[in-house]
């Protein structure tokens, strides 16, 4: 399993690189990858792992986050309550934002990263709506549209895949500012 010590930390060259296609089927390496991503994410939501694994909690994890270079990327976005079934669960391959609203979306509270240590406050401004096409572990195609956080939890991901950070979105000179024409989201 993946602990902190494996997630590679704002610095590295490949948090900065264009990751590599995922080819189907699937290598056992990449079945053990997505497996693996997926795990983390799931430890780091239970607050006894968490605890005992040091886990910095994550609703996702993408594969130059573990040092590999492919467009792959694991997210686990809870629901509401403690026994809801997750909005979103799964490992997506080679996504791709194929429309989106005009409108931006933020989340009220900007951002972190499970591979920037320190906070850099400020919105990140992104799309409020996306509909994405992505491949699922057996290869398939899957569309799928989602709004607010779940579209952000998917942009942030999908961010890490173009070697893009979330503070590279942000406003330096007043990361604070709003905009009255973003929806800013809790
Ligand atoms: O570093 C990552 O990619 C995982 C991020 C993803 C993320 C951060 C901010 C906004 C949307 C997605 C971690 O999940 S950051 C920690 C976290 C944990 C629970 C809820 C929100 C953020
Ligand atoms: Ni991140």
């Amino acid at each position: 399993m993946y602990l902190m010590n494996d997630i590679t930390r704002d610095g590295n060259p490949v948090l900065r690189q264009e990751a590599a296609d995922v080819e189907f089927p699937l290598s056992a390496e990449d079945q053990k990858l997505a497996a693996d991503m997926m795990e983390y994410l799931v430890i780091s939501q239970d607050e006894k792992e968490n605890e005992k694994y040091k886990l910095r909690p994550g609703v996702g994890l993408a594969a130059p986050q573990v040092g590999v270079s492919k467009r792959m990327a694991a997210i686990l976005v809870p629901g509401e309550y403690e026994d809801d079934e997750p909005i979103f669960k799964g490992v997506i391959s080679n996504p791709v934002i194929i429309s989106h609203s005009v409108q931006d979306g933020a989340l009220d509270v900007g951002e972190g990263c499970l591979s920037v240590d320190e906070d850099v406050p400020g919105f990140v401004p992104r799309h409020d709506r996306i509909t994405v096409r992505y491949q699922n572990l057996d290869g398939e195609t899957v569309k799928i549209r989602l709004k607010d956080y779940p579209a952000i939890v998917f942009q942030h991901e999908i961010d890490h895949l173009h070697g893009i950070l979330y503070y590279d979105h942000i406003n330096a000179t007043s990361p604070w500012s709003e905009n009255p024409d973003t929806k800013y989201i809790k």
